[in-house]
């Protein structure tokens, strides 16, 4: 790392910044040696080269930009000409400091935010994490790899059956002793929790060659070339000389890319061989990852003649099915569409089955309670929204079931909804009762569309307001020729036909 020495008075009086989850990632792989040759957060010219030539300023390769960015006023009581003024000490999210950035640079990064620039070093060794006696530096794990060949297997995905004879294939016929290197920063596909994903890896471990297990905090950033190509970096660091892609690109960059054959299983003696291998009446393919999600979903499990066991089980652990998973039903549409009306019902028909426990956020029940002294103004009612939408999540985290029905107008905070619950671990199914405007008006129950019309009252929806009509609704219900009953039906039987209620009639 750097070469700086920092009095102590210096850190002391140093301000302090949490960086955000992907920045303390990239902080982590900066002080153990695992982004060599970077020993800090990069300049503007060598983002710029590193974006513009895919190289630092100085012509060494490099594909990604690493970079740093924090509050402008942060920045401004720092100053990189003055050494004793220039330091920022960065914090885990408990407020434990973990490094210092000497900031050599400062460059504005939109609007009331700053970019720094400069070597780091490391204060003290982070504390937290899960899996953190996994995360050795690349330095160790070179030390501890034998003579010869290294196979590295980035596992970003669980390793299910095809992939596992891939890894013992390319090995034995390498000769190569293999590294297994598995991402933490970020959940992976499909939402897969690192945690889990690290378990269900783990899980398939004596099904593999002899290897080396290593964390590593490395999230993916949206460019599939140069995130492939920042993998094969990472993993040449760690002393990796081939690399394994199992689906995700990995480019060259100082190792040899080894693109194994697609495997088929063939039904016959039950093994898994090259596709051609096996005529097509003999085969079954591997499962794609939104097949085994849906199995998941659906609590079938997954084949043995797929997955391991074990794998499975842990993957049914971190993903059960549907029907045991908290759930977000969020109606939304215009006042007087029918939200309430058919959430009572699917209330009601809930509680009969007794199957799940189920709260009913009824809209007047939130105005006069939880939202108390809201308005209707843009800001408030997102403010509605984000507390019905928390509280929803909370429900769904537990298991229960969460009967929403606001009008929501606006896509953005009803996709925030979505995110809580998701983030719960529920489902979230959003359901667009979609009754023209037309017939709300001719039912106005309460009046109050005569009222908005009068203009006696303001920045009524759909009037005087805007309804954002949603594009990514799971289900749509127009209650204008149907009964309420029905409009239960259509409810119930998408649940149902989806996976999150018990096929069981009532
Ligand atoms: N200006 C204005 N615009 C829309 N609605 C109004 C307004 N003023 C009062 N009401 C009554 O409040 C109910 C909507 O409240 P919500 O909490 O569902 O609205 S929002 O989601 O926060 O936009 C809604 O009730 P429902 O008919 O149950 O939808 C209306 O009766
Ligand atoms: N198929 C249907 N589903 C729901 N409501 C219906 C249906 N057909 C007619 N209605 C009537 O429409 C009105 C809907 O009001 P409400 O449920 O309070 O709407 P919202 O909660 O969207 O404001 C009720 O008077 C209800 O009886």
């Amino acid at each position: 790392m750097s070469e700086w020495v920092l009095p102590d008075e210096v850190l002391a009086n140093a301000p302090t910044c949490t960086p955000r989850p992907h920045e303390l990632a990239d902080l982590e792989l900066l002080l153990t040696g695992a982004y060599e040759p970077l020993t800090g957060f990069l300049t503007a010219a060598d983002v710029a080269s590193v974006v513009a030539r895919g190289e630092l300023a100085d012509g060494r390769p490099w594909p990604v930009p690493i970079t740093l960015d924090v509050p402008a006023e942060l920045a401004a009581r720092l100053d990189p000409r003055a050494p004793r003024d220039r330091v920022l000490v960065l914090t885990d999210p408990e407020g434990a400091p973990v490094a210092a950035v000497e900031v050599l640079e400062i460059t504005p990064a939109g609007p009331g935010s700053a970019r720094l620039a400069g070597p780091v070093r490391r204060i003290a060794e982070p504390a937290h994490g899960p899996f953190r006696k996994m995360r050795t530096a690349p330095a160790v794990v070179r030390a501890s790899l034998p003579d010869g060949r290294v196979l590295g297997v980035i596992a970003e995905r669980p390793l299910h059956r095809p992939q596992l004879a891939q890894i013992a294939h390319t090995a034995r016929a390498l000769n190569a002793h293999v590294l297994l290197l598995l991402p933490i920063a970020s959940a992976g596909p499909g939402g897969l929790p690192a945690e889990a994903l690290v378990r269900a890896v783990l899980a398939a471990r004596d099904r593999l060659p002899r290897c080396t297990v290593v964390a590593v905090p490395l999230a993916p950033r949206g460019d599939e070339i140069r995130d492939g190509l920042l993998r094969a970096k990472i993993a040449a660091a760690y002393g990796v000389t081939h690399l394994l892609s199992l689906g995700g690109t990995v480019s060259s960059a100082g190792v040899r890319v080894i693109v194994p054959r697609e495997l088929g299983y063939d039904i016959r003696d039950g093994q898994w061989r090259p596709l051609d291998d096996v005529p097509p009446r003999f085969r079954r393919g591997q499962k794609t990852p939104a097949e085994i999600a849906d199995l998941l979903d659906r609590g079938s499990g997954l084949p043995d003649w797929h997955t391991p066991p074990a794998v499975a089980a842990e993957l049914s652990r971190s993903r059960p099915p549907r029907r045991e998973r908290g759930l977000v039903v969020f109606f939304t549409g215009f006042s007087g569409s029918g939200k309430s009306t058919i959430a009572r019902g699917l209330y009601d028909a809930l509680a009969e089955t007794g199957e799940r426990t189920v709260s009913l956020l009824d809209g007047d029940v939130v105005r006069r309670l939880l939202s108390a002294g809201l308005t209707f103004s843009r800001e408030d009612r997102d403010l509605n929204i984000r507390r019905i939408g928390y509280v929803a999540a909370e429900i769904a985290r537990h298991h229960g079931i969460a009967i929403c029905c606001p009008i929501a107008p606006y896509a953005a905070t009803r996709a925030e909804a979505r995110a809580a619950a998701e983030e719960a671990g529920g489902g979230f199914v959003l359901i667009h009762v979609a009754t023209p405007l037309e017939v709300c008006e001719r039912r106005d129950r309460k009046g109050l569309y005569a009222k908005a019309r009068a203009g006696i009252i303001g920045s009524f929806t759909g009037i005087s307001d805007p309804y954002e009509t949603p594009t990514d609704a799971d289900l749509s219900v127009d209650t204008s020729e149907i009964g309420v009953d029905e409009a239960v039906k259509q409810v119930l039987d998408h649940l149902r036909d989806e996976g999150w209620l018990d096929r069981r009639g009532w």
